[in-house]
């Protein structure tokens, strides 16, 4: 089967047109595609952990995460914004099926290296690709929400652009993450574009001179991670553009395409 992984980011999700939906049911009614998306939901955490009055803090784009804060995460994530996206698809005559990465040990994590400053933080350590494949099988596009889980039933909660790689990489699929941006921008002669193709050396150096800076910096890692795994194509695509999807399953030049080729021209 010809996979593609659509993460679709919280930073866009209140603004995505319909036809973004409607994208994706066309595209897997054509039977050529089976498309798995992947969500966030960033901004409704930190708008429900502000008004719990709990403080919310990001290291490098990633969310320090309490017992507390873990609640709210899996609330989100595994609730709301899962089954908006799954009512949202149904209503463009998509059959979608929402799971969370703890159901059926879908993302199996273990704690980040970093656990000492990012507490209840994971990462994804397997995919359980056969229960991906059995509900694509019986005809629907998996909605899953990043949160994993141990092997003691701890959960994690995962940033969502590393979910989405974990799982392109463990199916060998294309990879498209679906922000608020048109792409990776900079600001060259005082003038601010997108780069339309970026290797990996230009991004370590973007993000040391801090053009690459929060939620961008797991993005463009989890991109290079992938492509190093055996994905053969990853773009940052903007959302609130009607038809990038489809333009970015056409080839199309869209966005920002991520490569690891030290020479590849960016613009
Ligand atoms: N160089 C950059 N170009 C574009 N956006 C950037 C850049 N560096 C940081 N960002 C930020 O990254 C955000 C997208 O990441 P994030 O907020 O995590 O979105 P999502 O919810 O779609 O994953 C943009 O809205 C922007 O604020
Ligand atoms: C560890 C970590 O940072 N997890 C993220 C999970 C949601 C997410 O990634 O949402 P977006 O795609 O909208 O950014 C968080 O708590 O915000």
């Amino acid at each position: 089967m010809n996979y593609v992984v659509i993460k679709c980011g919280g930073s866009v999700f209140e603004d995505l047109p319909t036809s973004f939906y409607k994208n994706i049911a066309d595209l897997h009614q054509s039977g050529e595609w089976q498309p798995i998306i992947v969500h966030g939901g960033g901004p409704l955490i930190s708008s429900l952990l502000t008004q719990m009055g709990v403080q919310t803090t990001f290291i490098n784009g990633l969310r320090v995460t309490t017992n507390e804060v873990l609640d709210v995460v899996e609330m989100a994530l595994s609730g709301s914004m899962n089954k908006q996206i799954v009512r949202n698809l149904m209503k463009e005559n998509g059959k979608a099926y929402g799971i969370s990465g703890v159901d059926g040990t879908l993302l199996k994590a273990t704690p980040t290296d970093k656990a000492d400053q990012l507490g209840f933080v994971g990462e994804v350590s397997e995919v359980n690709t056969s229960l991906i494949e059995q509900i694509s099988s019986q005809g629907y596009i998996p909605v899953i929400s990043p949160i994993g889980i141990d092997d003691e039933g701890q959960r994690y909660n995962i940033n969502a652009d590393m979910a989405a790689s974990s799982i392109a990489q463990a199916l060998g699929a294309k990879l498209c993450f679906i922000s608020d941006i048109p792409g990776i921008c900079v600001e060259e002669d005082g003038q601010k574009q997108t780069l339309h193709q970026v290797g990996k050396e230009k991004i370590e150096q973007l993000i040391s001179s801090k053009v690459i800076y929060g939620g961008m910096i797991p993005k463009v890692q989890s991109a290079l991670k992938a492509l190093a795994h055996r994905v053969p194509e990853v773009s940052i695509v903007n959302g609130l553009e009607a038809n990038s999807l489809v333009d970015f399953m056409d080839g199309k030049n869209v966005g920002t395409r991520i490569s690891l080729d030290k020479e590849m021209p960016y613009v």
